[in-house]
Order: C-alpha cells, then structure tokens, then sequence
C-alpha cells in the first residue's frame, strides 16, 4: 500500500491530526483552505478540545488511536515535543505500511531519538519537521488557515526515509502556504536554541522579574509598548516551553552562558558608565535588526504586519 496522496493535484485521502491545538488546527485548516485534503481526523486528550475542534470545522471528525490510523495517508504529531515517545509507541503497532507519518515539533534532536525508539524499523515512515510559524496563543480556537502563508517549514529528513516521502511531506508544508528547507537535526537545534528557545526563555525571566517585584502592580500599569513587544512571546504555553528547553537542553544551555557573558558585559559598561561602549555596542546590534527587517521584507517569508 502506498500513503493515497494524488500526487500530481495533492490531495490527502485521509490526514490524522493527533494534539489538535495552533499548529495541528491550522495546518488542517490550510490543507481544507487549499482543497488538499479528504478527511481530517483528530487525535487528542481532550474530549473537550476535540468537540471543539469539530464544531469550528478544523476536524472532520475525531477517534481513538487505532482507528484513526487505520487507511491513514499522513499523520502529523502537534503535540507537546514530550509526548513524541508515548504517542509514537501507542501509534507503531497500528501503523500501516504507507501511512506517512510527521511532526511539527520545535526541536528536532530528542523527537528524532524518541522516534527512533518508539517506531524501530517503521521510523522510516517518519518524516521530522518544524513549521517557523506560531503565535503565543494556543489550543484549537487560535488556529488559522493562514499561519504558514510565507513562511518557512525546516525538514530534517533522516538517512532512513524515503524521497517520495519526504517529497510528499514538503508538498504538504508547500500547498499549506509554506517555504521548505532541508538541514540536519544539530543544525536545526543549534539555530533555534539561539533564534527562539533563549528568546522564550528571557521573555519568561523579563516577566518574572517584573512580576516578582514588590511594586509590580504599579510596573505593570505604567509598562509600555517596549515591555508589551519584548515579551508577547511570554504568555505562550508553559507546558510547551517545558518540553523545549528540556529537550534542545544541550544547545540552549550554550546560548544561556553566552549570554550571560553579553550580559556580564554590558552590567560593565553601564557600572563605568562608559557610553561609548554602549552605544558601539547598541549601533551593531540596531544595524544588525534594521537589515534583518529589510532582508525579512525582500524575501519570500514576510515578517509579521508590524515589522512593515
Ligand atoms: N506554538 C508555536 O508557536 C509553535 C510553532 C511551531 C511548532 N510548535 C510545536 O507544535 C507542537 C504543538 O504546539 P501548539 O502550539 O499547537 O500547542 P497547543 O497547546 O495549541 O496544542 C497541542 C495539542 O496537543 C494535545 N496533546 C497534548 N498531549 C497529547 C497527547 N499525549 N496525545 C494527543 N494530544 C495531545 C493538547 O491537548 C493540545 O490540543 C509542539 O510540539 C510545539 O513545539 C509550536
Ligand atoms: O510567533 C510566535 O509566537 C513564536 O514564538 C513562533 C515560534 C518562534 O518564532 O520562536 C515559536 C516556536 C516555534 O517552534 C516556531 C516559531
């Protein structure tokens, strides 16, 4: 048995969606948007979120495990990174031959050995993935059927896949309204411990500090739209933030002692009041973000409205 895709007009017979939440929810939604795909079956823990799921449309419908997988052409894991091992050891007796399976996971290294593990022989169905897209917002009501419109999908395909597989889960990615790119897992982890696991991590510790503060009441008040801006990614899901620093442990912790020189660095210049160091310090940095903007503009991957 093959997975079912036409692959010429891309239409998925049957996607399983299994954490049916922000990303899980708006790839069905863009895949439904783009007429890409059969049926959309959820997968989840909560009874509640799928009923959810189903009244907004997102889902077709829900069911157990075994009997979503059953004649299944993809199925795409958007659950919490830390759930990868569970979900795949309940999934690897009822997966069938052709069924492709794939992830959304933000860090690629522990889902990749979890994978391994969980599936043994069968990982070569499984296809890893990231969508760089997301909001702070989570569960099935902020999903959207634009989310991935412009932006980019990282594939870490693994020795043991299949092209025609591979190629399927990149047309899938592509027909949703994303941009495809392959690297290797430890370039993955790498760069996204710097570019978004440590940004998470120093919106949670800005907030904290500021929330610990015996005259919090009043900072927050007053706090303005420099606070609002540096730490929108703060009020995302905890649960998931959890999985990610623990699971991308070894890169963010290098990013967190690099950082913390930068930061040993600049408590210097601010003790010896030496200005001049600061604002060489700040024109780079300033520079550095003006032509990330303008970059972020040119291409194909637009930055959010506000960046324009
Ligand atoms: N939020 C983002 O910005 C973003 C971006 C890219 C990738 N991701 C990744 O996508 C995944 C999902 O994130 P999200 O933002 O959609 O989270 P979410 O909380 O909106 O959705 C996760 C869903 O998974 C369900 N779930 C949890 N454990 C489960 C299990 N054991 N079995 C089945 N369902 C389970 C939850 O009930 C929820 O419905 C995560 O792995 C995350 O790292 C998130
Ligand atoms: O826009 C946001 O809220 C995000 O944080 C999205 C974001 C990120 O850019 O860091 C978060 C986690 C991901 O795995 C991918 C994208």
């Amino acid at each position: 048995m093959d997975s079912g895709v036409e692959v010429n007009t891309f239409v998925i017979p049957k996607l399983v969606v299994i954490g049916v939440g922000l990303i899980g929810g708006s790839l069905a939604l863009a895949l439904k948007r783009a007429g890409a795909v059969g049926r959309v079956v959820g997968v989840g823990r909560s009874a509640a979120s799928l009923a959810r799921a189903v009244e907004l449309g997102v889902i077709d419908e829900s069911a157990p495990l075994e009997e979503a997988l059953r004649d299944a052409s993809i199925v795409v894991l958007c659950a919490p990174v830390a759930q990868t091992f569970n979900i795949l050891h309940a999934l690897e007796p009822h997966l069938q031959p052709g069924t492709i399976v794939t992830d959304a996971g933000s860090t690629k290294g522990d889902v990749i050995v979890a994978a391994k593990t969980a599936l043994g022989d069968k990982v070569v169905q499984f296809v890893p993935a990231h969508p760089i897209a997301g909001r702070e917002v989570s569960g099935v009501d902020a999903a959207l059927p634009d989310l991935y419109d412009g932006k980019r999908v990282v594939l870490c395909p693994l020795q043991e896949n299949l092209p025609p597989d591979v190629s399927t889960v990149q047309r899938m990615w592509e027909v949703a309204g994303a941009v495809c790119h392959v690297m290797p897992a430890v370039q993955h982890d790498a760069m996204f411990a710097a570019v978004s696991h440590l940004p998470h991590l120093l919106a949670f510790a800005l907030v904290a500090q500021v929330v610990n503060a015996e005259d919090s009441e009043a900072k927050l008040a007053f706090a303005g739209s420099g606070f609002r801006d540096t730490t929108r990614i703060a009020a995302s899901s905890p649960e998931m933030w959890r999985d990610i620093c623990i699971g991308n442990r070894t890169a963010l912790l290098r990013e967190i002692t690099t950082y913390q020189a930068v930061l040993a660095h600049l408590k210097t210049q601010v003790e010896q009041s030496n200005g001049d160091a600061l604002e060489k310090f700040f024109r780079r940095a300033s520079d550095a973000r003006h032509a990330w903007g303008a970059r972020q503009a040119s291409v194909q991957c637009p930055p959010d409205a506000d960046e324009t």
